[in-house]
């Protein structure tokens, strides 16, 4: 695979080869070879941001797509569609970059709802512009939103994202709750920095009303300045708001679903912990992703990806184009590995994934 700088592979050559489906059963799900089926569907809509996250996107931002390149609201809405009744998708995701950056972002929430009417449609969201769009994309189909927001510090907010623009976030927040996009979660990211504030942010949190998860820091960020040794894992989040809080664990909402979760105080309000790193759950993972180009990346950390989007545009039927995506999902990996000796990041960011 040729590199492009900063974390932004061009498509292998083979991806727009169909992917060999050797061995795979005939049965129309997203089947993998280790037996899981995937159900979760992540659409990446962009990769520009309006922040900087530090442990996601370089200073400058990721090089732009041209326009071209990405994928329409009507390819988007057809995927959906294909996802949903031929492969047996059962929640979609729009994430990014910051998918809030797309100008036609109802558009494609709206094509998308009517391909797959009744969806669980959701959008992970730094809720910069929430407060004005939000009204919007409800009434375009979306049904729910989790916001990221590591420190409700504004210094500290500014200095983890290159940004000073906490309000915004604070205002995006209310607006998604005021508008009935509940419950509302809230993604903050474990860092040695956040960890003496966390407990304040659950406090913050709590008192809004939202669902506060902690994510363990993955080897994703596009300065590739991750190390195991520095991260921190959730047993040690876990100590520290145990000092403020009296938790109670409640395990997962269901297998696959990332975070386990905690009655805080004896509930019924809960914390929650995607301990990506040190509680894998990829034996569990249900998981497809589309990227903004309309790539199938069967895997987080999986660099081999498939192109759709010459079938879409190439005059594919709906059956041929769900027969490259099994393919795709049937050579998915086992896991990010992490924990090898010999493994490597992928040579995407989070950002240009979509997380
Ligand atoms: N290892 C791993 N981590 C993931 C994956 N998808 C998301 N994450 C992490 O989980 C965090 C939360 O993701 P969200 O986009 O909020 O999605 P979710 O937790 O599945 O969403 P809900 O259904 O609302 O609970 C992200 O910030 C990522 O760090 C994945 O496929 N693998
Ligand atoms: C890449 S962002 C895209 C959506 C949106 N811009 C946002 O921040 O919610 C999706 C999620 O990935 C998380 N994320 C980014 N980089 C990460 C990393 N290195 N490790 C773990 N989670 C990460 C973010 O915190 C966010 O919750
Ligand atoms: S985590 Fe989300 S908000 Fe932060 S830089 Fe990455 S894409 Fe942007
Ligand atoms: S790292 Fe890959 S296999 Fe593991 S949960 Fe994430 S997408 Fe699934």
């Amino acid at each position: 695979m040729t590199l492009l700088k900063l974390g932004i592979p061009q498509l292998r050559r083979d991806s727009a080869e169909q992917p060999d489906s050797a061995g795979r059963p005939d049965v129309p799900g997203l089947l993998d070879r280790f037996g899981r089926t995937a159900r979760d569907l992540r659409i990446s809509v962009t990769e520009k941001c309006s922040l900087r996250c530090t442990y996601c996107m370089p200073e400058q931002g990721l090089p732009a797509i041209p326009r071209e390149e990405l994928l329409t609201p009507a390819e988007i809405g057809r995927l959906v569609g294909i996802g949903v009744h031929r492969l047996g998708v059962r929640e979609v995701r729009l994430t990014g970059g910051e998918p809030l950056m797309r100008a036609d972002l109802a558009e494609i929430v709206r094509l998308s709802a009517e391909a797959a009417p009744g969806i669980d449609l959701s959008m992970t969201s730094n809720g910069i512009g929430l407060d004005r769009r939000v009204g919007a994309l409800v009434a375009a189909g979306l049904t729910r939103v989790n916001v990221s927001l590591d420190t409700v510090d504004r210094a500290h907010f500014a200095e983890l994202t290159r940004r000073d623009r906490l309000p915004d976030v604070i205002a995006g927040i209310r607006a998604a709750h005021a508008a009935g996009l509940t419950p509302l979660k809230l993604n903050a990211v474990l860092m040695r920095e956040t960890l003496p504030g966390a407990a304040e942010l659950l406090a913050w949190a709590l008192a809004e009303g939202c669902r506060l998860r902690f994510i363990e820091q993955m080897p994703l960020g596009a300065d590739q300045n991750w190390a195991r040794d520095h991260m921190v894992p959730a047993s040690e989040l876990l100590a520290v708001l145990s000092e403020r809080f009296e938790l109670t664990g409640i395990g997962r909402d269901d297998p696959s679903a990332p975070g386990e979760e905690w009655l805080v105080d004896g509930g019924p309000a809960t914390v929650g912990v995607i301990a990506s790193v040190t509680r894998s759950f990829c034996a569990d993972c249900d998981r497809t992703r589309i990227t903004a180009e309309g790539t199938v990346r069967s895997c987080l950390f999986g660099d081999n990806e498939t192109d759709l989007r010459h079938l879409l545009r190439g005059g594919a039927d709906d059956e041929e184009i769900a027969r490259w995506w099994r393919g795709a999902m049937w050579a998915k990996q086992s896991g990010h590995g992490i924990d090898a000796e010999t493994f490597s990041p992928p040579a995407r960011s989070m950002g240009a994934i979509g997380g």
